[in-house]
C-alpha cells in the first residue's frame, strides 16, 4: 500500500468517532485523528473514561468506529469483513493486556504458539525460543502460567505477543498488575521490541514512570486528542497529566 513504506505509519486513525448504545451522549471518540509509526513507542494517557481502552481497540480492529477510518499496515479496516479482518489482526498486531490473558491449562510454550496455531500458520519455533530467552524465560517452557509470578506472567504475555512478528502491540496497562521491579522489566522489553525489530507499541498507562519510556505521549480528554508530548520524562509527563486533567 502507498503509504506503508519504511516511514509511513502501521496504525492510522482518521477522524474516528465511537459511540456506545446507551452512552451519556458524549462518545468514547468523539473524532480521533492520530498515527503510529514502525520503530516508534508510544503511550496514551488520560483520565478515566477519556477514551483510551475505546482507542485501542478501535486501532486493533476488535471494535469497529461509528465514523471515520482505521488503517492497519495501509490496509483499511472497515472495509474488511470476518474472517479477513481477524486475519490481518493475527497477522499484524500483538496484545499484551493488564490481566495476562494466558491460557492456564496450556504450558508457557504452548501459550507462546497459540497466536500462530490459531491463525493456522506454521509456528516459528526457533524465533518462539529466542523470544523466549530475550524475555528471560528460556527454561520455563514446560511451566503452567499458575506456576509464573506475574511479572513472569506478563513476560510469557510479551513473548506469545513477539512470537507472532507484530507490526504493531497495544498493550492495555501491561505494568497496571506489576511491582516496579517486574513492571520496568516488561516496559525495558517494550522498548527493546521498538529498538531492535522496529515494531509499534502503543500502549495505555495511568503511570507516569511507565510513560516516561516511551518516545512520545498522546493525551486524551473526553474522546478527543487534546494535548501531545514527545521525548517524555516523569516530570513533564505529569505536569502535562495535571493540565489536562484541571483543563
Ligand atoms: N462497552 C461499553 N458500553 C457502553 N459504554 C462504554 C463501553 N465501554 C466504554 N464505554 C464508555 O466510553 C467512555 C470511554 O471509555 P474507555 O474505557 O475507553 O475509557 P478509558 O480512558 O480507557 O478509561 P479507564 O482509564 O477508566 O480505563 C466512557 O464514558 C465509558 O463509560
Amino acid at each position: 500500500m502507498r503509504n506503508h513504506g519504511a516511514r509511513g505509519p502501521v496504525v492510522e486513525l482518521v477522524d474516528v468517532v465511537r459511540r456506545y448504545a446507551g452512552g451519556s451522549g458524549t462518545p468514547a471518540l468523539a473524532g480521533v485523528t492520530v498515527a503510529f509509526a514502525a520503530g516508534t513507542f508510544n503511550a496514551v494517557m488520560g483520565p478515566s473514561g477519556s477514551g483510551k481502552s475505546t482507542l485501542l481497540q478501535c486501532a486493533a480492529g476488535l471494535d469497529r468506529p461509528d465514523g471515520g477510518q482505521v488503517r492497519l499496515a495501509g490496509q483499511e479496516l472497515g472495509t474488511l469483513r470476518e474472517p479477513k479482518l481477524t486475519q490481518a489482526r493475527r497477522r499484524r498486531v500483538g496484545f499484551v493486556f493488564q490481566s495476562y490473558n494466558l491460557m492456564e491449562s496450556l504450558s508457557v510454550w504452548q501459550n507462546v504458539l497459540l497466536p500462530q496455531r490459531l491463525a493456522g500458520t506454521r509456528p516459528d519455533r526457533a524465533w518462539a525460543r529466542e523470544v523466549l530467552h530475550r524475555v528471560g524465560l528460556a527454561g520455563r517452557e514446560d511451566d503452567r502460567p499458575g506456576q509464573l509470578s506475574g511479572g513472569q506472567r506478563q513476560r510469557v504475555a510479551l513473548a506469545r505477543a513477539l512470537a507472532a512478528r507484530p507490526e504493531v502491540i497495544f498493550a492495555d496497562e501491561p505494568t497496571g498488575a506489576l511491582d516496579l521491579g517486574a513492571g520496568r522489566e516488561v516496559l525495558a522489553l517494550l522498548r527493546e521490541a521498538v529498538d531492535d525489530l522496529r515494531t509499534a507499541v502503543v500502549m495505555v498507562t495511568h503511570d507516569p514512570a511507565a510513560a516516561a519510556w516511551a518516545d512520545r505521549v498522546v493525551f486524551l480528554a473526553d474522546g478527543r486528542v487534546v494535548s501531545e508530548l514527545a521525548q517524555p520524562t516523569v516530570e513533564t509527563v505529569a505536569a502535562r497529566m495535571t493540565a489536562v486533567t484541571a483543563a
